[in-house]
């Protein structure tokens, strides 16, 4: 990730350099720095809608146990709270006990069958790739702070040619601590070698939400996402609901 950071500040600078100096007021809002605005992006329900073939993956699990599979609208509010929440939700929609070392079994399964089958249908969200190309125009940066393992996010977005987007990528594995903990997110902007105060969270989760407000960054809550709760809502410094909305004027606002 740290050789995608250089190459990505390497191109920006010299974009910026062909417009010439920016204004002394632009300086100022930017730190002296163009390349300090950063949008963080939640992976699972925020980025990508990973929720069908985390669905997939589930079924292996419980056709495996002899269930049924579930249809993806039970599954999908489960879906931003890993492999372990999505099984224990499962487990109780059938009102079946899950032993720990059932867990440990399916986790396994669960994951060999992810790993492989991680971008059958996953895709970004409608309007997010557009959002970010205009961000990114205003000289904005991007960084992905999830849950899922590093491994599988960049595995997921290599798999749709999403990571060079990104100046890190940071799992529940790449420090020693994981959203809602602030640690998470403020190694993911230190990577991306920004800060907190030319920084905003967008996210689906009160996971996310919390992190952010921990940290004393703004946030913006996708309403499409997996688990809006109200939670999220009352607490998210802004909500979305289409990422049209996602636009340099806003998001610049936010971090004032
Ligand atoms: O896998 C999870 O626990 C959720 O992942 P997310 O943080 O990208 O939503
Ligand atoms: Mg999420």
């Amino acid at each position: 990730m740290e050789q995608m950071s250089t190459e990505r500040a390497g191109k920006v600078s010299d974009d910026f350099a062909h417009y010439g100096r920016p204004p002394e007021t632009q300086l100022e809002r930017r730190g002296n720095n163009p390349m300090t605005k950063l949008a963080v992006f939640d992976l699972d329900g925020t980025l990508v809608d990973t929720a069908p073939d985390l669905a997939a993956s589930l079924n292996v699990c419980l056709l495996a146990d002899g269930l049924d599979v579930l249809p993806l609208g039970v599954v999908r509010p489960h879906a931003g709270h890993g492999a372990v929440a999505m099984l224990k939700a499962a487990y109780a929609y059938f009102q079946r006990d899950l032993p720990d070392a059932l867990v440990d079994e399916h986790l396994e399964r669960f994951l060999a069958h992810y790993e492989t089958n991680i971008a059958e249908t996953s895709r970004p969200f409608p309007g997010v790739l557009a959002a970010m190309d205009r961000l990114a125009e205003a000289g904005w940066t991007f960084a992905v702070c999830t849950n899922k393992r590093e491994h599988l996010a960049v595995r997921l977005l290599d798999e749709l040619d999403l990571s060079g987007r990104f100046a890190a990528i940071c799992g529940q594995d790449t420090f020693s601590a994981m959203k809602p903990d602030p640690a998470h997110l403020g190694g993911t902007i230190e990577r991306s070698k920004s800060s907190a105060e030319n920084s905003v969270m967008i996210g689906d989760t009160m996971t996310d939400i919390a992190a952010a407000h921990a940290l004393a960054i703004p946030s913006i809550l996708v309403d499409f996402g997996y688990a809006p709760d109200d939670g999220a809502r009352a607490n998210a410094t802004a909500v979305i609901s289409h990422y049209d909305a996602l636009t340099p004027a806003f998001a610049t606002e936010l971090i004032g």
